[in-house]
């Protein structure tokens, strides 16, 4: 159904622009490009099999990740749209080890831009939903190149942050640090339209993500948490709960906006050359301003995510968040591991007496 009626991502912005008298209209452009990019990934992703984009290359990141045909195109995407607008001092990107130069002889402006270009690369080749993940700094030094310790920010100091998320619709969800709002591409008149205004997460919830084939290599409080989860109404938490896992954050993020929920990739005993799996400027730190606008907690299992300083651009960190009960319970068992055992065996023992399995 199509109406005139329907706020457009441009003036959702400018709408945020007015509360801000000393704006200038950088950062509203630099946000319309992230947008544009996104559009030309989206229509990429869309045509799949028919514009030779799935598959393999040879090459493989920084991580020495083997990188996707459409990793590749979606990070040109981006630079793309973005270099040449004036308003950034640099980029990182997923893709590429160091930040990334802007065009020589072009003005610098006041931000800078990190961003994973396609996440969840695995679920390409299965047409399963991938996305776009982008955060906002600001430069330390506006007008001049960026270094890579600019980059070196704390989450809590981001501007911006947000996703796109490539599924059976196209959508934007965005932070500018006053809430959270979603908007829905109309790929025929190729705008993204207010749909989600004011997104929340419920405060409880009873379904949890985690890849479960890392079993074995889960600490203590990990193990506990989803060992609770899993022995449903007849354990400690008396209550079923449901499991998802996508392998797409982008995609896990948007569920948990959606219907709440929680997520856990925790740092583990795999590999203990890496403190987790997802990278914390341009994964964790985005989603977690996400997540915290919307009323959730991001946290790396046991403090808030947001306050950590980095120490390298492609830093690996454990990461929990969704439902703030939930994620403030797997704290607790991190921070006090025998936290909650005593409150709760009286709870435990009523509810087998008084509840029918
Ligand atoms: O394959 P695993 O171990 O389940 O990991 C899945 C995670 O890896 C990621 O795909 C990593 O992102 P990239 O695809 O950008 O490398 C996340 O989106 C997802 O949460
Ligand atoms: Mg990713
Ligand atoms: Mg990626």
């Amino acid at each position: 159904m199509f109406s005139i009626e329907r706020t457009t991502l441009t003036e959702y912005l400018i709408d945020q622009r007015r509360r801000h008298p000393d704006a200038t209209g950088e950062f509203n452009a630099l946000l319309l490009q992230v947008a544009q990019a996104c559009k030309a990934i989206s229509r990429a992703v869309a045509h799949g099999a028919l514009a030779g984009v799935l598959g393999n290359l040879d090459s493989s990141n920084v991580q020495g990740e083997t990188q996707k045909k459409l990793d590749v195109l979606a990070d040109e995407i981006f630079l793309r749209a973005t270099h040449w607008g004036g308003d950034l001092a640099g980029m990182v990107s997923e893709e590429n080890e160091a930040p990334i130069a802007l065009p020589p002889g072009h003005e610098r402006g006041k931000y800078l831009l990190v961003f994973d270009p396609l996440d969840g690369s695995s679920n390409i080749d299965v047409n399963v939903s991938v996305g776009s993940i982008f955060s906002v700094l600001r430069a330390p030094t506006p007008g001049c190149d960026a270094a890579s310790a600019d980059f070196l920010q704390p989450g809590c100091r981001q501007v911006a942050a947000g996703y796109a998320i490539y599924g059976p619709s196209t959508m934007l969800v965005l932070t500018v640090g006053d809430g959270v709002a979603g908007f829905t591409l109309d790929p025929i008149v190729g705008d993204f339209f207010l749909t989600h205004p004011e997104i929340r997460i419920p405060a409880a919830t009873r379904e949890f993500a985690i890849n479960a084939s890392n079993a074995r290599f889960w600490e203590a409080p990990v193990r506990r948490y989803v060992d609770e989860c899993l022995a449903g109404r007849s354990g400690p938490r008396g209550e079923d709960f449901n499991m998802r896992w996508i392998a797409s954050l982008v995609a896990e993020t948007h569920r948990i906006l959606m219907r709440g929920g929680v997520f856990l990739y925790p740092r583990d005993r795999k590999d203990p050359s890496k403190a987790g799996r997802l990278r914390l400027l341009y994964e964790c730190n985005p989603i977690g301003m996400l997540i915290e606008q919307a009323g959730g907690r991001a946290s790396t299992g046991s403090g808030a995510v947001l306050a950590v300083q980095p120490e390298t651009l492609h830093q690996r960190i454990g990461f929990v968040f969704g439902s703030p009960e939930e994620v403030e319970r797997i704290e607790r068992y991190h921070t006090e591991p025998d936290a909650g055992t005593d409150a709760e065996l009286p709870l435990f023992h009523s509810r087998s007496l008084f509840l029918q399995h």
